[in-house]
């Protein structure tokens, strides 16, 4: 929770707490004290006065349900592009003026009914894309599935009035966010409503793999009876590795455990505490896919997951390991599995997604013998149909109503005044986060995070939202494909475990400048890079901006100095002549660019550290060669 320090907001007079409610018609975001709809129309008509604090921090733990001082919502309301663009939006109560929203995919009939209780709705499935671009212009909000590519030309062809995209599931990689942002328009998704079909389908895959059921299945109805050809491989005692132990991930972890299983996982980024309560070991990608029978991938496709099943991962694997894959077919390299499969080192897969979708007729992965495939049906029960449709239909009703949206994945809605203002404070905030993420050494996980800002102004005239937003998307967003923003932050937080506190400490600073100093201090975990470990084993960062530009001003217990650009080297060393040329030449003789170089020490001729602004990432010999000069005690390549 917040330090001793920090007031909680659940005990603060100042501040009004909001929950989420997924699956009522209430709003999305809804005051629980007082009931009151985030639509700005009502909301300032409806609140009762809150007494003032003079208190000079506050804390968020969105371990419990999502805290924002009451101001910074007005605030955010008032100024947010999204409201004041979308002012013109059709009045729902007013028969004439409905929105109309267009269903280019089968959606549940519950959230079918919720849309048309509040507006024109337009049912077009298998369109294509030129039918699409010629519909859009007349709708207001579009939902799809994961067959229907939003991309640039939809946005354009809307011409403006597209207000909401909703994805009535988790993946949104067929919609261009990019594009989205720019036509300012808003992209909901449906997170969890599909969890369980997902894992369910999981184990459905699982077992059929073992029994050779669809096979068989194939077998009999071609007129055969073949007993012996079809003896499969028993589930109990055997071990299951589940790659990615998040929201699906968990539950085939608890269903494989009825099931008589081993389960062991990995996921540097899950806590271990949630593998603990399922009786799960986390352990580490090599120790997972070698010991186990079974493979189960329930990880994002990210840029570090995509094709980390390959040639060299299936050659680690026991011989004869079996794998599912109902997450995304990108973090597979397809070719490599048919030839895994053709030797044997794999000796049977079960996939519901592929590269790509629907895979080639002709494709040699589909129709191995040794391979079950279904058309991307992880989701698609009744069940989760039905609660993806009611989860994406308020969703998008919220964002047609002007709501903030738990579920929003694009840009943030913040006016440009506001933003101006943060904005080289946004950045910083956000390299601050991915710093802090990276110097956490992988397997702890990071649950508890603490945000100091320093300032000259009252606290209680910072509004942090958007800082907090930004360290949150600098920590979410390298470990994941979820997409972070001032509306989703701190629900993903929530989702993940993530517990973010702030402090806010007035200092003798320039009031003009909104923040003088932001510190990032992680708990709980172990640093990859020992020197970033304070005297409480606690890994800290801080920055600030200087002349505009984001610069890093303490690790650990060491000042340094460097402006966060391009990717930074950090060493520690002995203090002694010499080292910032020897390190400067081998980056150079590398063809590495180095931008600058800051050195910070304890003690003159003990101990310091080089941080190293690079251009270009160097490659693993550069940073072996580095490794090998023998006054650096440590040193980290930091992605920035
Ligand atoms: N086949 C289908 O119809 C469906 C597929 N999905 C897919 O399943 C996947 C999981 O979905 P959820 O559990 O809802 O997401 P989630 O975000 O709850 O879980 C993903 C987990 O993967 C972990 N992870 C991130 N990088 C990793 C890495 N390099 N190695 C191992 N783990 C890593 C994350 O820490 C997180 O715990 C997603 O790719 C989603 O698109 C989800 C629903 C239906
Ligand atoms: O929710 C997801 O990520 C899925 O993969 C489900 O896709 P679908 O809605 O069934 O097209």
């Amino acid at each position: 929770m917040a330090s001793s320090s920090s007031k909680s907001l659940f005990s603060s007079p100042h501040f009004t707490s909001f929950n989420r409610s997924s699956h009522s018609k209430s709003p999305l975001l809804s005051f629980s004290t007082s009931s009151v709809s985030l639509n700005p129309r009502p909301l300032h008509s409806s609140i009762t006065s809150s007494s003032s604090s003079s208190s000079s921090s506050s804390s968020y733990s969105s371990n419990r349900c999502s805290f924002i001082p009451l101001r910074s919502v007005l605030k955010t309301l008032e100024s947010s592009a999204f409201v004041s663009q979308n002012s013109d939006l059709a009045d729902p109560t007013s028969p004439n003026d409905r929105s109309t929203i267009l269903v280019a995919e089968k959606l549940g009939e519950a959230g079918l009914e919720l849309l048309r209780s509040f507006g024109n709705v337009v049912c077009a499935y298998d369109l294509s894309p030129e039918e699409l671009c010629a519909k859009i212009s007349s709708c207001d909000a579009l939902i799809v599935r994961s067959g229907t590519k939003v991309n640039r030309q939809v946005f354009e062809a809307a011409k403006g009035r597209l207000k909401v995209v909703g994805r009535a599931g988790v993946g949104i990689d067929n919609v261009d966010l990019q594009a989205a942002t720019e036509f300012g328009c808003l992209v909901v998704n449906a997170p969890t409503a599909n969890t369980i079909a997902a894992a369910e389908h999981g184990i459905a895959l699982l077992t059929a793999m073992a029994r050779n059921v669809a096979q068989a299945d194939a077998s009999i109805k071609a007129g055969k009876w073949e007993r012996n050809k079809y003896v499969g491989v028993s589930l109990v005692g055997k071990t299951l590795a589940v790659m990615g132990f998040g929201k699906v991930g968990s539950e085939v972890a608890r269903r494989a455990k009825g099931l008589g299983m081993q389960v062991i996982a990995h996921d540097p980024y899950a806590p271990v505490d949630r593998a603990r309560a399922i009786g799960v070991e986390l352990v580490s990608f090599n120790q997972a896919i070698s010991t186990a029978d079974f493979i189960s991938l329930h990880m994002p496709l990210t840029s570090a997951t995509s094709k980390v099943f390959n040639d060299d991962t299936f050659g680690l694997m026991k011989k004869g390991a079996r794998l599912i894959n109902v997450a995304r077919g990108g973090v597979i390299d397809e070719d490599a599995l048919v030839r895994a499969l053709d030797t044997g080192a794999v000796a049977q897969a079960a996939l519901d997604v592929f590269v790509e979708e629907p895979p080639p007729k002709d494709s040699k992965l589909v129709q191995h013998k040794n391979v079950t495939v279904t058309p991307h049906l992880g989701a698609s029960t009744k069940e989760a149909q039905e609660g993806v449709a009611i989860e994406i239909a308020e969703a998008v009703v919220g964002a047609l109503n002007g709501e903030l949206s738990a579920t929003a994945v694009n840009a943030p809605m913040v006016a440009p005044e506001v933003l101006s203002e943060l904005a080289p404070y946004v950045v910083l905030a956000e390299k601050l986060g991915r710093l802090a993420v990276q110097l956490v050494a992988g397997g702890s996980g990071i649950k508890s995070v603490k945000v100091v800002y320093k300032s000259g102004r009252a606290p209680d005239d910072l509004d942090t939202r958007l800082l907090r937003a930004m360290i949150t998307k600098g920590i979410i967003e390298p470990i994941s494909d979820s997409h972070i923003n001032l509306v989703n932050a701190d629900f993903t937080a929530k989702q993940k475990g993530l517990r973010i506190s702030e402090e806010r400490v007035l200092v003798d600073a320039p009031p003009e400048f909104p923040v003088e100093s932001i510190q990032v201090v992680v708990s709980e975990v172990e640093s990859k890079f020992a020197s970033a470990v304070t005297e409480k084993g606690e890994v800290a960062i801080e920055g600030k901006v200087k002349y505009g530009v984001p610069h890093l001003r303490r690790v650990g217990s060491f000042d340094v100095d460097v402006s966060l650009e391009g990717n930074l080297i950090l060493c520690r060393q002995v203090d002694q002549p010499g080292m910032i040329g020897r390190v400067g030449n081998i980056l150079g003789e590398n063809n590495v660019n180095v931008n600058f170089m800051s050195v910070g020490r304890t003690m003159r001729r003990k101990r310091a550290i080089m941080a190293i602004g690079v251009d270009e990432e160097p490659n693993k010999d550069t940073l072996r060669q580095i490794g090998q000069v023998p006054a650096i005690e440590e040193f980290v390549f930091l992605n920035l």
